[in-house]
């Protein structure tokens, strides 16, 4: 039984004349503990299905399911990051904890501990008003792993971020979810990225966004970020560039008629 499967899942927005399909119909199966990164042409409807996904949307038609422990929920960080900004710092990262009813002290020691890793630890008690735009990111993804969750779905979480600390949390994200078998499912618009953490990479048609190709980078875990020096991961990059470039092509052709649609 795969840890997230999507069953023909479509989306479509708006009525009549103005209906767009914006999703589908897809499959998809993903097992425990697989990291799946997921690249598509921009507007192919990527994050319509991590949406889907998180129970935040319905399809318009097939059926999407995730097999989750109620212990351990599914965390999704979104490209708008989703913090309050009315909460500390220290309390947006133990939000989670706190849903949870983790006792204070070691909802505590866990968010202090995640605030560490990425870097923000003199400002926990900082209000996100006060941060960079990368550190509010960094805050989103803090908040996120530090419950622990079972299935994580992040979409596009480090293209806000500068490229040294975008490596080293790429690299934290890669250990902790070999670590702890965290299912992941994972939208970016950088191939590099997506061969680097991913088991398996999906590629996306133009909107309405099916799955048209799937590669598995063939790299063994534990991996770092070494493997970019590999020549079979350059290959695979120029192959799944290829790949893109028709759709990402065809997208840019058919934007107006998506609009006016
Ligand atoms: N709530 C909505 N109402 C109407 N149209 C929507 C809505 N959400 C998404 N869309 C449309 O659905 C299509 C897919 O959007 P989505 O955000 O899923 O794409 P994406 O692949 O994540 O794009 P990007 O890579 O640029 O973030 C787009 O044409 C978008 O305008």
């Amino acid at each position: 039984m795969p840890k997230i499967r999507a069953s023909a899942v479509t989306r479509t927005f708006g009525r009549g004349s103005r209906q767009l399909a914006a999703l589908g119909p897809l499959d998809l199966e993903i097992a425990t503990g697989e990291f799946v990164c997921l690249v598509g042409p921009s507007g192919c409807g990527k994050s319509t299905l991590l949406r889907i996904a998180a129970g935040l949307l319905s399809p318009s038609s097939g059926e999407l399911e995730l097999r989750t422990d109620a212990t351990h929920p599914a965390a999704m960080i979104f490209q708008d990051y989703g913090i309050y900004d009315w909460k500390t710092v220290l309390a947006n990262v133990r939000f989670g904890l706190d849903v949870q009813r983790v006792p204070r002290k070691e909802a505590d020691r866990r968010a202090r501990a995640w605030l560490d890793r990425l870097g923000l630890a003199d400002f926990a008690d900082a209000y996100p008003a006060a941060l960079s735009g990368g550190m509010r990111q960094r805050v989103a993804i803090a908040r996120a792993l530090a419950v622990e969750p079972e299935i994580l779905l992040m979409d596009e979480p480090f293209a806000a971020l500068d490229a040294q600390l975008r490596t080293i949390l790429q690299e934290e994200l890669l250990a902790l979810t070999q670590a702890t078998d965290t299912t992941t499912l994972f939208i970016t618009h950088s191939l590099e990225e997506a061969l680097l953490l991913g088991d398996r990479v999906l590629v996306m048609s133009a909107r309405p966004g099916r799955v048209i190709a799937e590669r598995r980078p063939p790299f063994g875990r534990p991996r770092t970020g070494d493997v970019r020096s590999d020549a079979r991961f350059t290959a695979l990059k120029d192959e799944l560039w290829q790949l893109l470039r028709g759709e990402v092509s065809q997208q840019t052709a058919t934007c107006g008629e998506g609009a006016a649609a």
